[in-house]
């Protein structure tokens, strides 16, 4: 074997022995990605039963599945945080999976 040979590594090896390469780094902050994709996820499930216990309470109680007021409570909290556009969008698909899901 010659000295370039033994001193040769894979790809994946060469990720791992110089965790500051390129590839490296990328490959780590994917995995923080989909960790938090995955809490994310989880998270929404959460929110759309909780959502669902109100919206089943309200109704049973004589009241309509939706409460307008309170929407535009939560657009404005999202569009304060995350800046009006895209927090107001993003407040805007949740409302939209928690209205009426019947998920609990
Ligand atoms: O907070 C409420 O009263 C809810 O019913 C929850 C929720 C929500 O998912 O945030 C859902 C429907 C309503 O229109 C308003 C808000």
């Amino acid at each position: 074997m010659t000295t370039t040979q033994s001193t040769r590594t894979s790809p994946t090896a060469a990720a791992t022995a110089a965790p500051d390469t390129a590839t490296a780094r990328i490959a780590g902050a994917r995995q923080r990605i989909d960790d938090l994709d995955a809490r994310i996820v989880a998270l929404i499930k959460e929110r759309m039963s909780a959502s669902d216990e109100i919206q089943q309470i309200r109704i049973t109680d004589g009241g309509r599945r939706v409460d307008l007021a309170r929407e535009m409570d939560i657009l404005r909290h999202y569009g304060d945080a995350l800046g009006r556009e895209r927090g107001t969008r993003l407040a805007m698909t949740l409302l939209e999976l928690c209205r009426g899901t019947g998920c609990r």
